[in-house]
């Protein structure tokens, strides 16, 4: 009866004791990992600045917010250094940017072959400081153009690798 109690209280402390070392090192390591990122983070992510909509007919698509929802929606821009023509939907302290093909190469030409009917391209965040948020995802997630572009309200953007983030096209704009 001794031998049996004796083995089953030894075993409940191992049991223990591995629970908590492996909870202690858990706690330690996220106490590092949020010491050290609250640390080194000298820039911060905000709002959604827009969502963007591939269209294949970019009339019919302004036609749809301007006339039908009755939003308010800017001309349409060319784009001709992102190859995309623009147009703007307001919506409150947020947009939607309709985005169609303009000239050869264009970066949306292979999503609408993809996506023929038009669909959601990718999303804009604003970013308070965008060279430091680029040196900060440098190893973690791809950049598509490292060195910001002028995107189309005149702010550097860099868009981010959809595969690098669960599938979503990201682009980064300057506050
Ligand atoms: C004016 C400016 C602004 O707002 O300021 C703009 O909007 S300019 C907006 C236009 N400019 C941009 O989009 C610039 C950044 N985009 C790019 O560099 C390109 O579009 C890529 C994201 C690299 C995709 O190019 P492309 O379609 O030729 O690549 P790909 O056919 O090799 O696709 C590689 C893989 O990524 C996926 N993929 C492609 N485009 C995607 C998208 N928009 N959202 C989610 N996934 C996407 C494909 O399905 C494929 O997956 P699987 O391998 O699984 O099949």
């Amino acid at each position: 009866m001794f031998c049996v109690r004796n083995a089953f209280s030894s075993s409940v402390k191992r049991v223990l004791r591995t629970s908590l070392t492996s909870n202690s090192s858990e706690y330690n390591l996220i106490r590092s990992r949020s010491i050290s990122s609250d640390t080194i983070r000298s820039w911060s992510v905000g709002k959604i600045n827009h969502v963007a909509i591939a269209v294949p007919d970019l009339e019919k698509a302004t036609s749809l917010y301007r006339d039908i929802l009755g939003a308010n929606v800017s001309k349409s821009t060319p784009l001709p250094e992102h190859g995309v023509y623009t147009v703007f939907v307001e919506l409150g302290d947020t947009k939607i940017e309709l985005l169609h093909p303009l000239g050869e190469n264009s970066p949306i030409e292979g999503f609408l072959k993809r996506n023929p009917a038009g669909g959601i391209h990718h999303i804009c965040l604003e970013v308070s400081d965008i060279h430091k948020a680029v040196d900060s995802l440098k190893g973690k997630v791809r950049a598509l153009n490292p060195e910001p572009k002028i995107g189309a309200h005149g702010k550097p953007v860099v868009f981010l690798h959809p595969k690098d983030c669960d599938g979503v096209l990201v682009e980064l704009e300057q506050e």
